[in-house]
């Protein structure tokens, strides 16, 4: 718990005296002001991150993929086994998942963190185990998991970042895998923005009307278990996931170190607001990768005031629309560090 203090202290909030740099910097580029349009902004963002104009080239990009199951999985509320999510764990170290494809075209470097799976995964080089609980307690009837757990949860994905920063990541993405992991999703979503169950709740990997009036009863009757507290660590331990519990240490390790953070779909933005919760001046280090066709994934990132950068209609997960987003922020920094000036045209 105090480690957990410990690390919401070390986040200092971006300084926008260095998005203004860069935002005069634009204006003086070899371009019609503002035509860059949002790379701009994303531009200013990352400077004002770095503390530094321009910023520091992205070379290095890295994705960690939390991977937790759930005991609300009981309640009927997704249609696949809850063993898929210790086999994709299998096959992101065998490199042959999607977000394995997709890391290579930019040479992502790819780590696993087994936040709590019913079937702990295998020893390998790239996954780490954290070894607190094999999967969560169903949140519609009890909590998910203790306050002790969660922050157990978060320490290792702040460890497992820090250890990625060492290696020399300097931008990370977030990635989930967890079967049931929509539904503590959509439960973290509404209480942390105030959204009704309806509002935050969708289709998962793929349910039928019927299955989804259901998990909505199951996230309104978590919802109201839990109460209208405002204690950001207890609704994570009481709704959430222990892969959310550990994507909030990853985000808040980035943030204290300056490196930015690349948010994915509907899972990692309930773990991001579940951060700027616990940690507002966190949220200044976030860029949305996608908007994702999960409901709750929009209703979290417009509370957040972030906007996605791509709309490819994805609902995969494992940080695959994080991943295609790396490139435009690479782009973002190369534009600001690399594009001549107005007056030196002809020069
Ligand atoms: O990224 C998303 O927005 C997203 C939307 C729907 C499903 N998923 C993935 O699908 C799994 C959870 O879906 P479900 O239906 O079992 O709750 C989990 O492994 C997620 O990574 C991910
Ligand atoms: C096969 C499969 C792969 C996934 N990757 C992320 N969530 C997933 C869910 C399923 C079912």
């Amino acid at each position: 718990m105090n480690q957990l203090a410990t690390l919401i202290e070390s986040v200092q909030p971006v300084e926008s005296r260095f998005a203004v740099m860069a935002a005069e910097r634009h204006a003086g580029l070899a371009k019609p002001p503002g035509s860059l349009g949002r790379l701009e902004t994303l531009g200013a963002q990352l400077s004002a991150i770095a503390r530094a104009c321009p910023p520091p080239a992205i070379a290095n990009p890295g994705l960690i993929i939390a991977a937790g199951d759930h005991g609300v999985h009981t309640q009927g509320v997704s249609p696949w086994p809850q063993e898929i999510t210790t086999l994709m764990v299998e096959s992101f170290c065998s490199g042959r998942a999607s977000a394995n494809a997709i890391a290579s075209t930019t040479g992502t470097m790819v780590a696993v963190l087994d936040a709590g799976m019913v079937t702990p995964a295998a020893d390998h080089p790239v996954v780490r185990r954290a070894d607190i609980r094999k999967g969560t307690s169903d949140l519609r009837v009890e909590p998910a998991m203790t306050e002790d757990e969660c922050a157990a949860a978060v320490d290792n994905g702040a460890a497992l970042a820090d250890r990625m920063i060492e290696t020399g990541a300097d931008l990370i993405a977030l990635g989930d895998m967890g079967i049931a992991n929509t539904t503590p999703s959509a439960a973290l979503i509404a209480a942390y923005t105030g959204a009704r169950a309806d509002q935050a709740t969708g289709r998962g990997t793929g349910i039928d009307d019927k299955t989804l009036d259901l998990k909505i009863e199951v996230v309104a009757d978590a919802l109201a278990r839990h109460g209208a507290s405002r204690d950001p660590l207890g609704t994570l331990a009481s709704l959430g996931g222990l892969e959310h519990a550990a994507l909030v240490g990853v985000v808040l390790a980035a943030a204290a170190r300056r490196v930015p953070v690349l948010l994915d779909g509907v899972n990692t933005v309930a773990a991001a607001l579940a951060a700027a919760s616990l940690c507002p001046d966190a949220t200044g280090y976030m860029i949305a990768g996608h908007q994702s066709v999960e409901p709750g994934a929009a209703v979290g990132l417009r509370h957040l005031g972030l906007a996605p950068l791509l709309d490819l209609e994805l609902r995969l997960g494992e940080g695959t629309g994080a991943l295609l987003a790396v490139p435009i922020v690479q782009s973002a920094a190369a534009v600001l560090r690399d594009v001549a000036g107005l007056d030196e045209l002809g020069n």
